[in-house]
């Protein structure tokens, strides 16, 4: 489903070259979940913006088989800032919405994809409200509905929890796991918090810092019907997440 073979990418400025990604390699099939983890700074946003089709880059990024050159079909992005990711003058209707129009799908099958979405992410009673109307939360959940409601085959997202309280995004990664699991999709998911790369992902990247790579892939072999307590409480959790804690470190050595 994804594909990115010795991506490279640097930034030019001001007599400056800063090489964010180094030849980094990386396949994701199609309807896994993976998350990307690394040190502060180290290109976790410039990696999925390049996916994204967002950035220019060097090397070869490919999605279900086709180069990417702009923002890829099938493909929804869910970024971190909700505040400036829905249009504040839109209803959240209306900002659910406007991708399906895009896509030129009738009215009929817009209104169904926008009730369904945002049933599934809580939000059923929110449709005429506006987004300056709701809390940081529930902006990011419609963010996710509006996400979801375009039926993407691949689902980026740039660290989407950073900005919310810890209930609130326990809450949305139980959510994120539920989707995932009945809409079959591919998800790349950005995070610096390594427990939640470890509690989501059924593979978890670890990135080196910069001029970046891929320093490990680590398979995530918990069960896969996770809980928040009890996948949290597992001796094999803590395992993990100490690794993947001790590969950072050793990257900022
Ligand atoms: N537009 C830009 N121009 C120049 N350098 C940039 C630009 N965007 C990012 N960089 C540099 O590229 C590197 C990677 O940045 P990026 O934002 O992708 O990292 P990140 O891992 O997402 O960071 P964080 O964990 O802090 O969110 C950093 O050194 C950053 O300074």
């Amino acid at each position: 489903m994804l594909e990115l073979i010795d991506l490279t990418k640097t930034y030019q400025g001001r007599g400056r070259t800063v090489t964010a990604l180094d030849r980094l390699s990386l396949q994701v099939d199609a309807g896994e979940l993976v998350c990307v983890v690394g040190p502060s700074g180290c290109g976790k946003t410039t990696l999925l913006r390049c996916v994204a089709g967002l950035l220019p880059y060097e090397g070869q990024v490919r999605v279900a088989g086709r180069p990417v050159t702009g923002p890829p079909e099938h493909t929804a992005v869910v970024f971190q800032e909700y505040g400036r990711s829905l249009f504040p003058w839109l209803t959240v209707r209306q900002n659910v919405e406007l991708p399906l129009k895009e896509k030129g799908l009738d009215r009929a099958r817009r209104t169904e994809l926008v009730t369904e979405s945002l049933e599934a992410v809580g939000l059923a009673g929110a449709h005429d409200a506006h987004p300056w109307q709701l809390s940081g939360g529930m902006q990011q959940r419609v963010a996710i509905a509006r996400a979801v409601a375009y039926e993407p085959s691949l689902l980026l997202m740039d660290e989407p929890f950073a900005a919310v309280d810890a209930q609130t995004r326990a809450d949305l990664e139980d959510l994120i796991l539920r989707l995932w699991q009945r809409l079959e999709m591919t998800v790349l998911f950005i995070t610096h918090d390594i427990d939640e790369a470890v509690y989501l992902g059924r593979r978890v990247i670890v990135l080196s810092a910069s001029p970046t790579t891929v320093l490990e892939d680590l398979k995530i072999d918990l069960p896969a019907e996770r809980d928040q307590l009890t996948t949290r409480s597992l001796p094999r959790f803590a395992e993990l997440r100490g690794h993947v804690y001790a590969q950072i470190q050793r990257t900022k050595q």
